[in-house]
């Protein structure tokens, strides 16, 4: 079985994630794989430079990160063709990373945005990692040294929470209230027992 495990900028996806593997559940974190598919996959870089230009990247090869995240989140249509470049490359990396660990009792596949692309029917279950909007643009800020209005541009292009927690096959409260090991370890029986 095969698991999303979703939630807004800065919910807490990669901190539950990361408590997943320590019970050895395998975690597929879409966000790293898109960062490594777009320095190493050659079609991909060809793609990305034809659509955005050679400012794509860095004199020494690297992604110029900031550069495309201004134009991406700041214009629906780039954002658009971003998207449509690189998820296609993250899926099929994801669907050979799922091949190789099939003999797991379960896999999670870590991303902010599953509901948004409708991909609900790939998944056994959606698990949403909900905090509330204040709390999530507080840490981001804190974790990226990054500012408010970078933090707003991101999350416009997400599902509201309200919308994002109703869609939930499963929820984790990452609130700072509710602890987090005790909702991690109930799910991981409810899902080993499914
Ligand atoms: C534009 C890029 C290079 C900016 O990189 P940067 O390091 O500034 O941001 P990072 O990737 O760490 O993303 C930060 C957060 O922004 C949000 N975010 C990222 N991509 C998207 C997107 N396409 N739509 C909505 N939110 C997004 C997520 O909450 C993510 O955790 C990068 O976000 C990117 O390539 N995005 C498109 C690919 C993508 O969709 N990745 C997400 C998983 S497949
Ligand atoms: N319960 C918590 N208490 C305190 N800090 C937390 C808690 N959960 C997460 N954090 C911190 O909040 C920040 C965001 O968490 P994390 O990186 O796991 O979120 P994310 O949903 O994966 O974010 P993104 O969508 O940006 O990839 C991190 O710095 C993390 O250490």
């Amino acid at each position: 079985m095969h698991y999303a495990l979703t939630g807004n900028i800065g919910s807490g996806k990669s901190t539950v994630a990361r408590e997943f593997e320590r019970l050895g559940i395998p975690v597929y974190y879409a966000d790293a794989a898109a960062k490594r598919l777009m320095l190493e996959d050659q079609e991909l870089r060809a793609g990305l430079k034809a659509a955005f230009g050679e400012e794509t990247y860095l004199p020494d090869g690297s992604l110029n990160r900031s550069w495309l995240a201004e134009k991406a989140f700041s214009d629906d249509e780039q954002l658009r063709r971003l998207n449509g470049l690189v998820h296609p490359a993250v899926h099929r990396d994801a669907a050979a990373w799922r091949r190789a660990n099939e003999t797991a009792p379960y896999t999670l596949y870590e991303a902010a945005i599953v509901l948004e692309l409708g991909r609900q029917a790939d998944f056994a279950g959606v698990i949403v990692v909900a905090c509330p909007e204040s709390i999530r643009r507080q840490r981001v800020i804190q974790r990226d040294h990054t500012t408010a209005a970078a933090f707003e541009a991101r999350a416009a292009k997400q599902w509201t929470d309200d919308k994002k927690e109703a869609a939930a096959d499963y929820l984790i409260k990452n609130n700072g209230y509710e602890l987090l090991l005790p909702q991690v370890l109930h799910l991981h029986q409810q899902l080993l027992t499914r």
